[in-house]
């Protein structure tokens, strides 16, 4: 075996010891290095007690012995004018629902009445996503325990429970495992156990005296930046957390360099921008840097971070691997000088290759497997059999989006014109009974449109995306997240990072551009094991890009309509 992980959970760390074991061969598709996900996830999900539809020719989940919130028929008054179902209440296990604004108004209600607390829902988390051990179990320090325990953490979820052995063994990792399945924490707790004042106590005469920022972690837009500061802090405690520092563009510069020098964190969050200008103006002291971590990895090695990524790889840390000396000293004394962790959901082959190429002995970390990087080959194209364009060169993105998916999402698209649908993503939203909505379209101009027009309905819309300022930004994320707005209506700028648990629908207004972007948008909703729905509307002559989709990335995306304030579910056939 070449890896040594030291001591990990028997039943989640499966480290690969030879090649022939998990190797991606050339007809072994990627998703095949993993193993079995959690069992009966996805049907024990959708248990509830709803009524059935069951109609002749339509296929519904019922017929599969799958409930889903899909399916159950609910007798709805009809609008008068709009001919827009009422939203009724949901038999779903959901503790409260909050009144929403009546559909049939069409201007949105003003009240001089004080509003009424929002109550916001609470989605079950499915138990089987911490079928792992304990903390304590993985060699946490007990501070550090003592905070996750008073934030409600009291066990990994099973990516953190294969990610925190092998980082704390100083191996170079890749971290991959779907959306909303904790990869934060997963690299966050091995990090703060070894730097700041959480860290584990050191034996005796093995303390090593470090000084200044011991760990950079990059994310490629200001909201995850924060989200993941906001996590660091939440760990920190308030006494500690001026120990990390934001350094996310948008915000203003100087007061970030100021706080770089007066409050000597041990950690900086930040985006690729912002963090090499710092650097470049001599602001940012990151030689001695222990841990670099690339948050959503795929999207920061793509051509638009190149030159700033460049100049973070070579200046956090020492150089790896060219001084003479550590060729001398052999690959354990090069390892020390900075631990590359790369994380996303989705992971092409370039990922692999360039953590190979930074990395020493580099590790890829899924839920329930860890293999050498070295034992990976190129993948073959997933559609290879039978499809005559299985050549192409996007086909590695596209394997990438493989098991990126939480397995309690369900998925549905259904097809409409052009300018009908706004009006078809109301429908699904009461079909659905969602309550806390993302809708994704591909260009920033026509949110405002939806906005209007769903408000204009009176169901409560905000839009988000890139060309509003900082605050702008943040203010709609709170108002949306605190239940003030039901659809937040948005571009691909939300699709990467987002954790909103509320999250029980995401909408593909606009088709997403590949699968890698299908998983990344769908994963807003159905975090940590809660209940989800994915419906993407299409135009008619679209309708062949979800089902080239569906094979990508090996889910079954089902054909829907929604009418009479219910979704109706088509076998395939129906619509080919
Ligand atoms: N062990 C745990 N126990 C309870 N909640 C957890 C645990 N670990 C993480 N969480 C919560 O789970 C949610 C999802 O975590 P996180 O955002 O890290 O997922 P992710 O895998 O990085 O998703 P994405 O790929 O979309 O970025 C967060 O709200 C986080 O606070």
């Amino acid at each position: 075996m070449r890896l040594i992980i030291g001591q990990v959970h028997r039943n989640v760390l499966a480290l690969a010891s030879s090649r022939s074991c998990f190797v991606i061969g050339d007809h072994l598709p990627f998703r095949m290095l993993s193993m079995p996900r959690a069992s009966g996830f996805h049907q024990t999900a959708w248990r509830g007690s709803q009524t059935v539809k069951d109609s002749g020719s339509t296929l519904t989940l019922a017929s599969l012995e799958v409930q889903s919130k899909a399916d159950y028929v609910k007798k709805e008054r009809v609008g008068p004018r709009t001919g827009e179902p009422k939203p009724s209440s949901r038999d779903s296990g959901f503790s409260v629902k909050p009144k929403k604004v009546s559909s049939l108004s069409l201007k949105p209600a003003k009240s001089a009445l004080p509003k009424p607390p929002v109550v916001k829902k609470k989605l079950k988390i499915d138990e089987a996503l911490f079928s792992a051990s304990s903390f304590e179990e993985l060699g946490l320090p007990p501070l550090l325990i003592d905070r996750l325990n008073k934030e409600g953490l009291t066990s990994p979820t099973e990516v953190q429970s294969a990610s925190i052995p092998v980082i704390s063994q100083r191996h170079d990792a890749v971290i991959q495992s779907y959306t909303g399945s904790g990869k934060t924490l997963a690299y966050l707790l091995p990090i703060l156990s070894e730097i700041g004042p959480l860290k584990r106590a050191r034996e005796q005469g093995n303390s090593e005296k470090r000084s200044g920022i011991e760990a950079v972690v990059v994310a490629p837009s200001r909201e995850l930046g924060m989200q993941i500061v906001r996590e660091v802090e939440k760990i920190l405690g308030p006494d500690d957390k001026r120990l990390v520092q934001q350094l996310v563009g948008g915000a203003n510069r100087s007061r970030q360099e100021e706080a770089l020098k007066k409050n000597k964190p041990i950690i900086v969050v930040g985006t690729p921008g912002r963090i090499s200008e710092i650097s470049a103006a001599g602001k940012l002291q990151t030689h001695n840097c222990r841990f670099l971590v690339l948050d959503e990895v795929d999207q920061l090695l793509s051509f638009n971070y190149r030159e700033d990524m460049h100049r973070i790889l070579e200046h956090v840390g020492r150089k790896p691997s060219t001084s003479s000396s550590s060729h001398i000293l052999g690959p354990l004394a090069r390892r020390s000088e900075r631990q590359t962790i790369l994380v996303s959901a989705t992971v092409p082959f370039s990922v692999i290759r360039a953590a190979r190429s930074w990395g020493h002995d580099p590790v890829l970390v899924r839920a329930k497997s860890v293999v050498p990087l070295d034992s990976i080959t190129v993948p073959r194209p997933m559609l290879s059999q039978g499809d005559p364009n299985s050549d192409s060169p996007t086909m590695s993105v596209n394997q990438a989006a493989v098991d990126s998916l939480p397995p309690s999402l369900e998925h549905y698209y259904c097809t409409t014109k052009a300018h009908h649908k706004v009006d078809t993503l109301r429908r699904c939203i009461h079909a659905l009974e969602a309550e806390t909505v993302i809708a994704f379209m591909n260009n920033t101009k026509p949110l405002k449109d939806v906005v209007f027009k769903l408000e204009a309905r009176g169901m409560k819309a905000i839009e988000l995306h890139g060309d509003l300022g900082k605050l702008a930004r943040s203010t709609v994320l709170k108002k949306f997240k605190a239940g003030e707005f039901r659809v937040l209506v948005t571009n691909e700028l939300s699709a990467r990072g987002l954790d909103i648990p509320e999250c029980d629908l995401v909408i593909n207004l606009d088709l997403p551009t590949d699968s890698t972007h299908y998983a990344h948008r769908a994963g807003r909703t159905g975090r940590l094991g809660r209940k989800g729905t994915v419906v993407s509307i299409c135009e008619e002559s679209e309708a062949f890009i979800m089902r080239k989709m569906r094979k990508q990335l090996g889910v079954a995306i089902k054909p829907c309509e929604f009418t009479e304030g219910q979704i109706t579910v088509h076998k395939e056939e129906d619509v080919e």
